[in-house]
């Protein structure tokens, strides 16, 4: 199913569960698509109504060009809820969509029950870094990038383990809009919360993974001290830890959101 957002953009999202139950909207991150959050889906559909949709420039949404913005984000997660009538929610995003989720925290505070940031800064790298990746893919396209994507989202021992999944991933990731990728890239390059952090006031959950090389502990620790609302969970995974480690990111997921 489709939404559109207030800048006529449409956005593509699935639903599970009881619209009676408390919604809980997850957002993906760069490269990926809604069907990532497929282990949250199986086991969450007992207490909530969940929603998983593609950020735009990603998967079945549109792919508008670039450059896109971090309150651009945020606000599309804001046009998914309007669409569905939905007035509070709560928030799991990661990576990308983790910083979405500092972002409606810190600036939409009140459409939101609960916040779950996993594998994410208030800055995510570099500008220069994503400058010059968002050059390159729209110079040379996904597949190259595709390529290097598994050290980056998982750990040697997963990646051996579990070939099929990594391989679908990848997959996904390589025939992705480059523009819709790209314009993602731009709005990582500009975005820093960093100084909003301590406006902070919703219960906030950080997730991080004790081996991602992308968003470190450290940074989960820096989202933790700046806001006092915050608890941090540390996961045995690399930087896709919804994925690597299923089992325990529902379970921190989900007694957050039901304590
Ligand atoms: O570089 C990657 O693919 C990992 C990543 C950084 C931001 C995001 O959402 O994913």
């Amino acid at each position: 199913m489709f939404v559109k957002t207030d800048d006529r953009v449409q956005l593509y999202y699935q639903t599970a569960g009881d619209p009676a139950n408390p919604a809980l909207l997850l957002s993906n991150s760069l490269g990926t698509r809604w069907q990532m959050w497929q282990p949250q889906l199986a086991a969450l559909t007992k207490h909530f109504y969940l929603i998983s949709y593609d950020s735009r420039g990603h998967g079945e949404s549109d792919k508008p060009a670039g450059p896109y913005s971090l309150t651009r984000l945020g606000q599309d997660a804001l046009c998914v809820l309007g669409a569905l009538g939905i007035k509070k929610a709560h928030f799991c995003g990661i990576s990308m969509g983790g910083l979405t989720g500092l972002w409606l925290a810190v600036y939409a505070p009140e459409r939101f029950l609960k916040i779950v940031v996993a594998n994410t800064a208030a800055k995510i790298g570099t500008k220069e870094g994503w400058q010059s990746r968002a050059a390159a893919v729209r110079e040379q396209g996904l597949a190259e990038l595709a390529t290097s994507a598994p050290q980056r989202w998982f750990t040697p021992g997963f990646i051996r383990k579990h070939a099929a999944l990594v391989e679908q991933l990848t997959d996904t990731l390589a025939e992705q809009d480059k523009e819709g990728y790209a314009a993602c890239c731009d709005a990582l390059a500009e975005a820093d919360l960093r100084a909003d952090l301590s406006r902070i006031q919703l219960p906030l959950l950080v997730i991080a993974g004790s081996a991602d090389p992308v968003t470190t502990v450290a940074d989960a620790e820096a989202i933790v001290q700046a806001c006092p609302s915050a608890r941090l969970v540390s996961l045995k995974a690399s930087h896709i830890s919804n994925l690597e480690q299923p089992a325990a990111f529902n379970r921190a997921l989900s007694q957050f959101l039901r304590s």
